[in-house]
């Protein structure tokens, strides 16, 4: 339904005395499939060309190079059509700040065509539906980052599309304005059969909210599968976390191998093991005197973080709460 092959997008360097900035290959040769109904997600951290590669799926930027089709619609030689088609919600608001809660989902409801008594009943109804009402009469400049986002979700829902694209929709939210979102999304999918692709950094959401994601990495997709299919890829190992007192016991026995193979914060030290060897870590460590030293630890399966790093990903958080 939305097929995209070989897409290349780069932004020139700047030339300059001594703040010259090289040229950035966001986009290197995606190609990626989205099938009708389902919620696709874009994992990938910071820089990674997640927005890159949306903006391009909306006809907001041209491509250098490559195809972009929706519902067998050309959108890079017909990027105008993009909006009849697509409800987006970027990253940033600006262009509705300036309006209230109930002016910015009317109008637009408005712009996407609706008539005007059409898009007061639609505003009237996402807005109740999202728990809105009560400060609708609120400019969104004026609202706290996790109200200003849901209300800039409410307006993506007015003139329903067949196909939602959410960059980091939750980002700032706390966990009711959260659960909104994901009910508003999942009535859609089953009264409309919705299509929505979501851009994240948050594994947890992605693993619940996602039937497939594509990982990328420096412009590139390094895997795409459901989640517990990429969570395969490393089935066999867990992730302990041992969390030490005050110094770690370097002087014991086994410890600074165990240093060696960790990533270290402070006095956390991670590691990604066999489940066989894992069980026996837990044993020494929580044995003898290195019990003693040990404020805490936790054995956990793998998330998509560890998926990603087994993957090759080379950049720390990936995990943004
Ligand atoms: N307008 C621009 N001009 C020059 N470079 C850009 C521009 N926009 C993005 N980039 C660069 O392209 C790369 C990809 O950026 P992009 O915003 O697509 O990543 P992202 O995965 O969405 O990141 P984030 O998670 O931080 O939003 C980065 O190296 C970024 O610095």
């Amino acid at each position: 339904m939305w097929t995209v092959r070989g897409l290349v997008k780069t932004y020139p360097g700047k030339r300059g005395r001594g703040s010259a900035t090289p040229e950035v290959r966001a986009n290197d040769h995606i190609d990626l499939d989205v099938r009708q109904g389902e919620i696709f997600g874009l994992l990938g951290p910071n820089g990674a060309g997640k927005s890159t590669l949306v903006r391009q799926l909306t006809g907001l930027l041209r491509p250098d190079a490559g195809r972009v089709e929706l519902y067998g619609h050309d959108l890079v030689a017909h990027p105008e059509r993009a909006a009849r088609l697509i409800g987006y919600l970027g990253q940033e608001s600006t262009a509705l700040d300036e309006l209230t809660v109930a002016l910015a989902a009317e109008t637009t409801g408005r712009l996407r065509g609706l008539p005007a008594r059409a898009a007061r009943a639609e505003r009237d109804a996402v807005l109740d539906e999202l728990g809105l009402t009560e400060i609708a009469g609120r400019p969104l400049k004026k609202l706290s980052g996790g109200q200003r986002r849901l209300a800039c979700f409410a307006a993506a829902l007015v003139g329903e599309r067949p196909m939602l694209v959410l960059d980091e929709p939750t980002t700032g939210m706390d966990p009711v304005a959260r659960r909104a979102v994901w009910a508003a999304v999942d009535r859609r999918r089953a009264e409309h059969g919705t299509t929505v692709l979501l851009v994240t950094h948050n594994v947890i959401e992605a693993e619940t909210v996602l039937d497939r994601v594509a990982v990328l990495e420096r412009g590139r997709i390094i895997a795409c599968d459901t989640p517990s299919g990429l969570k395969a890829i490393v089935s066999d190992e867990v992730r302990l976390d041992l969390v030490w007192r005050d110094e770690a016991p370097l002087d014991l026995p086994g410890i600074p191998e165990l240093r060696a193979a960790a990533e270290t914060s402070g006095r956390r030290w991670t590691l990604r093991l066999p489940q066989e060897r894992a069980r026996a870590v837990v044993a020494s460590v929580t044995s003898g005197p290195a019990f003693a030293a040990l404020d805490d630890f936790t054995l956990a399966t793998p998330s998509l973080e560890d998926v990603y790093l087994a993957l090759g990903g080379r950049q720390k958080g990936l995990v943004k709460a």
